[in-house]
């Protein structure tokens, strides 16, 4: 597979559920296929939304100052990144994207989800597109991996590697909200949505990714054995 076409795959999960472990792996497997990768994040991925990620992970804000700041670093980070990127044809690999603003703000904060709706229509509104009802497209990941771990269990291995940021060092019980927002988010969204079950260890969880790529497309069977085969696991 060596043709790029666009794709916008985010990655999700409660802090410490492994996305991160896995992603960088996942665009080097997309980058021998053939692919064009772009690795980005958020909050952050540009200049201006990096400032803002420094001032919600470190400042104490309301929920609602919480919310706008992570939608006007998804708007520039849209605008300059990730828009321009899938426009020339390369994959974009996001670390976290709307689906957390409705998980932490939404079902861990208590912020009103229609708003939450609201602010999503007017911030991801396509340029271009136009919607099956007339309306403007939204963008969304094309794909979303939902790297689902318990919090008790997130909780344990943060804590073997670092010092805890302001969302870092909720409680359980914040991560169960969060946790059950994702779970609602894939409920309304089955076919974009995809499970991976992260209390497994890391191979497992690897190829779970490396399937889910396989299964849209991105990967062949053959490229995902060598994916597998170059880290010394099962194809
Ligand atoms: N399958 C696994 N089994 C055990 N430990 C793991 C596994 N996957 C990742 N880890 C470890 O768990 C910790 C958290 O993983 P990682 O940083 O990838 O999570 P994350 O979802 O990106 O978290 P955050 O969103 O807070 O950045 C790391 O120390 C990582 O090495
Ligand atoms: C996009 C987004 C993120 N967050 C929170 C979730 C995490 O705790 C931090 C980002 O840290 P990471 O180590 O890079 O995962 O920000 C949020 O609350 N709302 C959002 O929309």
């Amino acid at each position: 597979m060596s043709s790029t076409r666009a794709h916008f795959i985010s990655f999700e999960g409660i802090d410490g559920a492994g996305k991160s472990t896995h992603i960088a792996a996942l665009a080097d497997a997309l980058r021998a296929a053939g692919h064009t990768v772009v690795l980005t994040r958020e909050p952050g991925g540009t200049p201006l939304a990096e400032r803002l990620r420094e001032l919600v992970l470190h400042e104490a804000m309301s929920p609602l100052t919480e919310a706008l700041l992570m939608f006007a670093a998804r708007r520039d980070h849209l605008d300059t990144v990730i828009e321009p990127a899938l426009a020339s044809g390369s994959l974009v690999l996001c670390d976290r994207f709307t689906d957390a603003t409705f998980a932490y703000q939404g079902a861990g904060r208590g912020f009103d989800w229609d708003t939450l709706a609201q602010l999503e229509r007017m911030v991801q509104a396509s340029r271009d597109g136009v919607a099956a009802d007339g309306g403007a497209a939204l963008r969304q990941p094309d794909v979303t991996l939902w790297f689902d771990l318990s919090p008790h269990e997130a909780a344990q291995r943060l804590a073997k590697a670092r010092v805890p940021d302001r969302f870092e060092s909720q409680p359980e019980a914040f991560f169960d909200a969060v946790r059950s927002g994702y779970a609602r988010r894939m409920a309304a969204a089955p076919q974009r949505v995809v499970r991976i079950d992260s209390d497994q260890p890391r191979a497992q969880v690897r190829e779970q990714v490396l399937r889910a790529a396989q299964q849209r497309q991105l990967l062949t069977p053959d490229q995902v054995s060598q994916a597998l085969a170059a880290t010394g696991e099962i194809s």
